[in-house]
């Protein structure tokens, strides 16, 4: 009850029912004055026509009785029935006028509001009418106002009570009906904002079973469906601002004005400000200086005109560090189209931005020297010819390669032959002006590229000053060490207007600088042109040799150069093209090992080689040794003692039946796992001959280190050992010194007897040569083979003359 009282006097107070009751009071209070008023008109209107019937009355009744009082001048009697007459209620003073003065008077005459007649006495004589004086009677207005006001009071005390009770009963009626709920609505919409689990607004209300619903029923269900709707929008806002507070992004907010309201942590996390620093500031102070105008400028026109802007800017952190983000900045806009925020999406994409500073570098740097690439000399090259026939002037490209640097790689290793390009680097660059630019292009090739050159004579005097930079001693982890280069020199516009062009020409010209001699340098030709054409089509040709079967292995008869017997058989390569013909092992091997070929074929050479070998020794032939020559690169990159171990499995070759060839050029590199290949093929019982010697470095040092079985002097001593008494003497010492070493000594490229008499005299182990035989396909070898079976020993047939030579037609 108390909590009920106390409501009803909330209500009481409450704006809307005093209103309520003002309204009712004044509404009532208007009506009742208005139908008072018009009460009061009319019985004001009344009471007039009562005082006129009344002056009537003393007409028709006083004035006869009146006329004969005065005519016969009875003074008592006029003053009693004046007297009378003011006896009247609504009579104050009655008087009669003589011949236009008063002459008797009774009461007194008002001076408020009055109402007046005047009656004229007559008096009949002798059949004459005769006027004798007028009777004057004036009444007063106050006891019509005093009732009418009696009246007016009674009305209005009477309706001021009813207006009370009307109030009062309309504050009950709205309390009951409505106040207490509205109340109600009001603690719900007090409590909704602050508890969460507030269950949803009931009428506190008794219902009867024929209750209908009203409007404070569909008030309640609207309330509620409002309250669900917002509680759902509750749930998403959380859900949004969850999102934006945990977002990876940073995340700022600003009025319509551009000025920060908002900043999620991730913002602050990434540039340090919290929300208080930047409160009400403009994003733009914080880039201030970062941003180009323009852009700044664009941004704004974009997000004013409703669209959202995305790029990439530059930020400052508190502490200052400049940092890039990817940002997107849009409009909010309310449900008018409005703009009432705008929003600020930002992700920092510094880590992103130095990767792909990192990766253009790396995209068009060298790594190691630091120098332009090739993709970047491409575009300097462009630039230059655009410059250059805007200017008329020329462009110089120069293609320069060290010489023979592969064997600093593989003699000194990888490690210091980087460093020799880092300074080979340093050196070129200091030979030219800034304005020129030197690329790597990748191993030890560089690339020259002189813009703006007037004169092309002055291509050779820069090609020489290279040279000479070159030509000094490099001091390299304690080592000196001497490296020459080769350049090849095209020229822009005279050679061509491509750039692709100016760099093949310029390779096709450095190619031709190392065929005369390396250390030098030489200026295109179309001649080259169509050299360096030939090799590109002997390239191409030479990839589909193997899947085409153009290649073919031929064997060479190593015989005993005692006894004239055929102990081993050299494979050789041999490739006859359709459109080339055949085409020299010497061409093609290096090609091949140039382009990595000669990995699948070294394997295909061993594989026939060894099941060939295996095929002769399976038909009943004495066995022979097959020497497979093996390249560097065979030793380097591919998987030669595994790729031998299969190969002799599965022909069935014993091991001391293959022998693997290797140059010296192999050794130079002093790389331990050369000498663990070395002898592992060893201990597998595979024999190991080195080719060629007398031609490289011939170091003894090798032969004791290297487990070799066989040495072979390289034709080149051979041939003139009749001749030059130098070369004889170093053939006879080579001879000596490798058996000093427990080798066999080979004697290659033997044609005449002369040479075989002189090698022999000197104790040499095993001839080659046209002597005996050239290389013979496999089917020709194994006819050498039976007819060496026929004739027995072939050291006479040698020594007696070359028509009886091994050699198979
Ligand atoms: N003037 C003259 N030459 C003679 C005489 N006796 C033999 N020859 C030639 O001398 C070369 C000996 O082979 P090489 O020094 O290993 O030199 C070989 C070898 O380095 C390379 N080669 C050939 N086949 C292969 C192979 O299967 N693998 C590898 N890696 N290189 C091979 O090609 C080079 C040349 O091979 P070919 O042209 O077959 O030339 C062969 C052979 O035909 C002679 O009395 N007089």
């Amino acid at each position: 009850m108390t909590v009920e009282s106390g409501q009803v006097t909330k209500v009481a107070r409450s704006p809307l029912a005093r209103r309520l009751v003002v309204a009712i009071v004044l509404f009532s209070s208007i009506i009742t004055l208005v139908i008072t008023a018009i009460q009061i008109r009319v019985d004001y209107e009344q009471e007039l026509s009562d005082i006129d019937a009344e002056f009537e009355q003393i007409r028709h009744s006083s004035l006869h009785s009146v006329s004969q009082s005065v005519w016969v001048l009875d003074e008592l009697q006029v003053r009693n029935q004046l007297k009378g007459l003011t006896k009247l209620s609504s009579i104050e003073f009655a008087a009669v006028n003589v011949e236009g003065k008063q002459r008797w008077a009774v009461g007194q005459q008002p001076d408020r509001d009055q109402v007046s007649a005047r009656f004229p006495l007559t008096y009949q004589h002798r059949g004459e009418t005769l006027e004798i004086g007028e009777l004057v009677i004036i009444g007063t207005l106050d006891n019509v106002y005093h009732r009418l006001m009696d009246r007016v009071l009674f009305i209005l005390f009477g309706n001021g009570l009813k207006t009370s009770l009307v109030a009062l009963f309309s504050l009950f009626l709205f309390y009951h009906l409505l106040g207490r709920y509205i109340l109600d609505l009001k603690q719900f919409a007090d409590r909704f904002g602050e508890e969460q689990d507030l269950p949803l607004f009931s009428l506190n209300r008794k219902r009867s079973a024929r209750h209908q619903p009203d409007e404070l029923d569909s008030l309640a269900a609207s309330i509620n469906h409002m309250v669900k709707t917002l509680r759902n929008r509750e749930d998403d806002l959380r859900v949004f601002a969850t999102t934006v507070e945990q977002s990876p992004s940073s995340v700022l907010l600003t009025d319509a004005d551009g000025n920060i309201v908002y900043v999620n942590p991730t913002f602050t996390e990434i540039s340090g400000y919290t929300l208080d620093d930047v409160y009400g500031k403009k994003p733009a102070q914080l880039t201030a200086g970062l941003t180009a105008d323009e852009v700044s400028e664009q941004i704004w026109e974009t997000i004013r005109s409703g669209g959202v802007w995305a790029g990439e800017l530059k930020s400052r952190s508190k502490s200052g560090t400049i940092y890039w983000e990817s940002v997107k900045i849009g409009p909010v806009l309310d449900k008018n189209g409005e703009i009432i925020r705008y929003i600020l999406v930002n992700e920092d994409i510094t880590l992103r931005k130095s990767y792909e500073e990192q990766l253009l570098h790396q995209a068009n740097y060298d790594g190691l020297t630091n120098l332009p690439n090739r993709l970047l000399a491409f575009d300097r090259i462009a630039q230059a010819m655009v410059t250059a026939q805007r200017e008329k002037c020329h462009v110089v490209v120069m293609f320069l390669d060290l010489d023979r640097f592969k064997n600093v790689n593989d003699t000194l290793g990888h490690a210091l032959g980087d460093e020799l390009l880092v300074e080979a680097a340093k050196r070129l660059r200091s030979c030219i002006r800034v304005e020129d630019t030197v690329a790597r292009l990748g191993g030890d090739e560089f690339l020259i590229i002189l813009p703006g050159i007037q004169k092309t004579q002055n291509a050779e005097l820069i090609a020489r000053k290279v040279l000479q930079a070159m030509a000094a001693p490099f001091f390299l982890n304690g080592r000196e060490l001497y490296i020459t280069a080769s350049i090849g020199i095209t020229i822009y516009p005279e050679d061509s207007d491509s750039p692709e062009i100016l760099l093949r020409n310029a390779d096709v010209a450095m190619y031709q600088a190392k065929a005369q001699g390396s250390n030098s340098f030489c200026f295109f030709t179309q001649t080259m042109n169509n050299q360096a054409r030939a090799r590109l089509e002997i390239e191409s040709e030479l990839r589909h040799a193997q899947e085409n079967r153009e290649l073919e292995l031929h064997f060479q008869p190593i015989v005993d150069a005692r006894s004239g017997q055929i102990v081993a058989a050299e494979g050789l390569l041999r490739w006859n093209n359709p459109t080339l013909g055949r085409v020299s092992p010497d061409t093609f091997v290096p090609l091949a090992e140039d382009i990595g070929l000669i990995l699948p074929i070294g394997d295909w050479v061993l594989r026939t080689a060894c099941h060939t070998a295996m095929t002769w020794q399976q038909s009943g032939r004495t066995p022979v040794r097959v020497c497979v020559n093996a390249s560097v690169r065979q030793f380097r990159n591919g998987n030669i003692v595994q790729t031998i171990a299969s190969v002799l499995e599965e022909s069935g070759l014993p091991a001391h039946c293959l022998e693997v060839e290797i140059t010296e050029g192999l050794l130079l590199d002093d790389a331990p796992e050369i000498q663990e290949i070395l002898n592992k093929l060893h201990r597998m019982g595979v024999r190991i001959s080195i080719d060629d010697f007398g031609t490289g470095y011939s170091s003894l040092c090798y032969l004791k280190k290297f487990p070799f079985d066989v040495l072979k002097i390289d034709q080149s001593f051979v041939r003139d050992v009749i001749n030059d008494p130098d070369d004889a003497a170093l053939a006879a010492a080579i001879i000596h010194m490798a058996h000093q070493l427990k080798l066999e000594v080979v004697g290659e490229g033997v044609e005449t007897t002369a040479q075989l008499h002189y090698l022999q005299d000197n104790g040499l182990d095993m001839v080659q040569g046209y002597l005996f035989s050239k290389p013979v396909t496999a089917e020709g070898f194994k006819r050498l083979l039976d007819q060496k079976k026929s004739h027995g020993s072939l050291s006479g047939v040698v020594k007696k003359t070359d028509s009886h030579t091994l050699t198979e037609h």
